[in-house]
């Protein structure tokens, strides 16, 4: 028996209407377990095949402002490009879930960029938004986590707070906690949500990426932080 060609992109269509309401909603959305599996396993081996070289460490700030700050962030990044399958896959899943909110949404999505991202044991990165209003054209942030058994103890969550409140909010009504669970998706509006990185008692590996504005102006083409 041979399956309809499209079965994969109506189960994203799915996803990516509950991702698209979710963000109408509430600026945010975390769905639990829902990237493709074909996806994901590709995405693992990947990642567990990079070498400790391909990884590097994570800087604040963008092109000369460029700085690593021990203080704000540990984790170890590396950019995915096409060349792959699996960055390949990748990138077309989020190209496609780009057309989608652009469709439904109006946001203007032109771009995206991701890179791997490792944190070791104790790694963290503390309170901030991917985006400023005004500065930054990151529109969209898209988080996806690669951890298989990840228990609840190993710590390593991701906190996204409310718009309104300060990173040093204590109210648990205005931040919501994500377990880096393997397959769960997060995206949000970047320039809303502050969010901080727990550290991890475990190695933990991720996806992050961001769907940009054109924002490039004549010869200034603008960079990726
Ligand atoms: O890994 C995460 O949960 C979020 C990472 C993050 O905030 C970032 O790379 O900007
Ligand atoms: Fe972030």
């Amino acid at each position: 028996m041979t399956l309809p060609q499209n079965i994969n992109s109506s189960d994203d269509t799915l996803l990516f209407d509950s991702i698209s309401n979710d963000i109408v909603e509430k600026g945010y959305s975390i769905r639990p377990y829902a990237l493709p599996e074909k996806l994901a396993g590709l995405l693992l081996q990947q990642i567990n095949e990079l070498s400790d070289e391909k990884f590097k460490r994570a800087g604040v700030g963008r092109a000369n402002d460029h700085i690593i700050n021990d203080f704000i962030r540990m984790d170890e990044i590396c950019w995915i490009t096409g060349n792959s399958e699996a960055g390949s896959e990748w990138i077309k899943w989020a190209e496609s879930l780009q057309k989608h909110l652009n469709r439904h949404l109006f946001l203007g999505l032109f771009s995206f960029e991701s890179h791997y991202a490792h944190y070791a044991k104790g790694d963290f990165y503390k309170t901030h938004k991917d985006a400023f209003k005004g500065e930054g054209n990151r529109v969209l942030s898209l988080v996806v986590y690669l951890n298989q058994n990840w228990s609840p103890d190993d710590g390593g969550e991701l906190v996204i707070y409310d718009k309104q409140s300060t990173s040093s909010s204590v109210i648990d009504n205005s931040k919501v906690t994500v377990t880096p669970s393997f397959g769960t998706i997060v995206t949000f509006l970047s320039e809303d949500f502050p969010h901080e990185v727990l550290p991890a008692k475990r190695d933990r590996y991720s996806i992050a990426g961001w769907f940009r504005l054109n924002n490039s102006i004549a010869n200034n083409i603008d960079p990726p932080s």
